[in-house]
């Protein structure tokens, strides 16, 4: 049994006070949103760019509602689902989210949907029926989701729609909370297709009703490229040529805006807890017909990206922090004392080993000496050993799909959380037997080409790359791209910003990020990375090899060989189980030959 270790919490270093920030721009209807917090509720706990708390979080959301309503104005916080898989204080517990979803109940939000993580698995889906959507008592929106009850039923998770006419200016909004067309969820769930759901009788009914100012459409799906947005905004426009139409989204892990008509537009909040998104609108006028003739006037839109940190929090709501200050409320204080207490009970802060460099995922290149990628790929995959010992000393070719790996690693301490934090997943290893290496040497180069962007298998970063990329012209040369925003950014400029971070560029420019920052570096990711092992000692291929990967990667994979080998159907390759270590155990091994000074140090 391990020892209950207490770190001293690097969060306690200083905020990046100095950093100049800019008031929020507040309008008639303000939102605060949230999108893919993977479990980060205590923050980052080792970036003070993002060392905010879920606590923190309540404190600013209870203080902008207080300051809306001082103004006469309106705010409504929205949250587009995401909630598991990537922290130790969500994926500790069995099911995943049993204490960070109470937790995550604790702060005001008014609006949440589901997001692909809370599909996954059977009890989190459970899980997710039972519990928030009770809590939110008829403003969990899954409009596109449903659940199988015990005796066979299928019912939705939340609810498909709710309406609700906003406390101060009394604005009539008819909401919707949307999935993207989802296809790897576990069987107690059904996911129905965006362009089907719009076309059914109680959309089509809920857009019609009488008397709606405006329409909310949040969820999980990106604002960009993907088909699922259009699919909505196309149904609703076809009744309502102009009615406004806001849409937040995620999925992508972008922080992203975008305009799709003169009174319509979309806005992304990143990942991780990285980012709160601000947007607000001018222009609306309730109770007016949409059949007036001075009824389409383009509507006033701010977005802000505002890096989640205790100082830019306190700054827009113009409190103070510290123990005598006037930012954290009761309840946001009650909420980070629970986050401090669950991480120790779940053992969070114990250490296993010091990580001599930081090891990144796209903020390094890949393969190099600062790659997460390249660092699984050349020391720590070899390390698996499969339960069957009649197949030990085979030639194998060991694949994981990038994805999978979730967050840096950062040189210093690395804990039981960070385990989770880089890889959170507890995916079983699977293998075909003795494939012939003709065919198993093309698997990584099918898995990595452009027929698998945009598929489950894509990494959220080459996404992120993508989206980037692409507004900023077709060009998809990553090194144009990095480029372009650091000439955009203003090389002086740059010399006088402290901190490294998100520089976005949106359908609005580049102001949108609140904190301005040094851009970070961002390279290419490949989907998936492959180990070569026990390959023949003078350089030549074996045969056969034995073809070895996570069980999530299993119909990409097939998928792969298929195209390879059209001549031997999908189910005539034997997949077994191959067992060994999850990947979150291998890298754990391998941090601890690092040793332990760092940790000595703090002792
Ligand atoms: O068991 C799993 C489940 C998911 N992944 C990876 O996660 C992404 C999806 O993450 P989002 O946060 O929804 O973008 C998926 O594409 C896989 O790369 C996994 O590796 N194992
Ligand atoms: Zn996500
Ligand atoms: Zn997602």
């Amino acid at each position: 049994s391990q020892d209950v270790f207490i770190l001293q919490q690097p969060s306690a270093a200083p905020p990046p006070k100095t950093l100049p920030l800019r008031p929020i721009e507040w309008g008639q209807l303000n939102f605060i949103s949230t999108t893919d917090t993977h479990g980060w509720l205590a923050g980052h706990l080792l970036q003070p760019s993002y060392a905010a708390d879920w606590g923190d979080y309540a404190s600013f959301i209870e203080h902008i509602k207080e300051t809306a309503d001082e103004k006469g104005v309106d705010v409504i916080v929205v949250d587009d689902g995401d909630q598991h898989d990537g922290n130790g204080l969500s994926d500790a517990t069995f099911p995943n989210g049993e204490v960070s979803q109470k937790i995550l109940m604790m702060a005001p939000i008014d609006l949440m949907s589901i997001g692909n993580h809370e599909l996954y698995k059977c009890e989190v889906t459970q899980q997710t029926y039972d519990m928030l959507a009770p809590h939110f008592d008829g403003r969990y929106l899954t409009s596109n989701v449903e659940i199988m009850l015990s005796n066979g039923s299928w019912v939705h998770i939340g609810q498909r729609s709710y309406r609700f006419t906003t406390k101060n200016q009394g604005i009539n909004i008819m909401s919707f909370g949307f999935l993207f067309d989802f296809k790897l969820n576990c069987n107690n769930s059904r996911v129905s297709n965006v362009e089907d759901v719009v076309k059914q009788a109680w959309f089509q009914s809920a857009i019609r009703e009488p008397g709606i100012d405006m329409f909310l459409v949040f969820g999980h799906y990106p604002i960009r490229f993907w088909p699922e947005i259009w699919a909505i905004h196309r149904a609703i426009r076809a009744v309502h040529k102009s009615i406004p139409i806001q849409y937040f989204g995620g999925h992508s892990h972008v922080r992203d805006f975008a305009v799709l008509d003169s009174r319509a537009s979309a806005l992304q909040a990143g990942r991780f807890l990285e980012t709160v998104g601000w947007l607000s609108i001018d222009g609306l006028e309730p109770g007016k017909s949409e059949h007036s003739p001075d009824y389409d006037k383009p509507l006033k839109y701010s977005r802000r990206y505002l890096d989640f940190n205790p100082y830019s929090l306190s700054f827009h709501t113009n409190k103070t922090l510290g123990p005598d200050g006037t930012f954290a409320t009761k309840n946001g204080k009650k909420i980070s004392k629970l986050i401090d207490e669950y991480r120790i009970q779940l053992n969070l802060t114990y250490p296993f080993g010091c990580v001599p460099t930081d090891y990144l995922l796209e903020k390094a290149m890949y393969p190099g000496p600062n790659s997460l990628l390249s660092l699984l790929e050349d020391h720590v995959l070899e390390n698996l050993v499969g339960d069957d010992v009649t197949l030990h000393g085979n030639s194998r070719l060991i694949f994981i799909n990038s994805g999978s790996l979730r967050y840096d690693m950062y040189e210093g301490i690395f804990t039981v959380d960070s385990g989770y934090i880089v890889s959170p997943f507890d995916n079983a290893w699977l293998y075909i037997p003795s494939v012939p290496h003709s065919i198993a040497k093309e698997i990584l180069g099918k898995l990595n080409s452009l027929d698998y962007i945009f598929m489950e298998l894509t990494t959220p970063i080459s996404r992120t790359m993508m989206v980037r990329q692409q507004n900023l012209g077709d060009t998809f040369d990553i090194n144009v791209m990095n480029s372009l925003i650091s000439a955009m950014s203003g090389p002086k400029d740059q010399e006088d910003l402290r901190t490294t971070g998100y520089v976005t560029i949106d359908d609005y420019g580049m102001d949108g990020d609140d904190t301005p920052h040094k851009p970070y570096p961002l390279y290419y990711l490949p989907n998936a990375v492959a180990t070569k092992d026990a390959f023949p000692g003078d350089g030549s291929d074996p045969e056969a090899t034995d073809v070895i990967f996570l069980d999530f990667m299993k119909p990409f994979v097939l998928d792969a060989l298929t195209k390879i080998n059209s001549t031997t159907p999908k189910d005539d390759w034997k997949v077994l189980e191959y067992g060994g270590k999850p990947v979150k155990e291998l890298i754990k091994d391998y941090v601890r030959g690092w040793g332990t000074d760092c940790i000595k140090d703090m002792k």
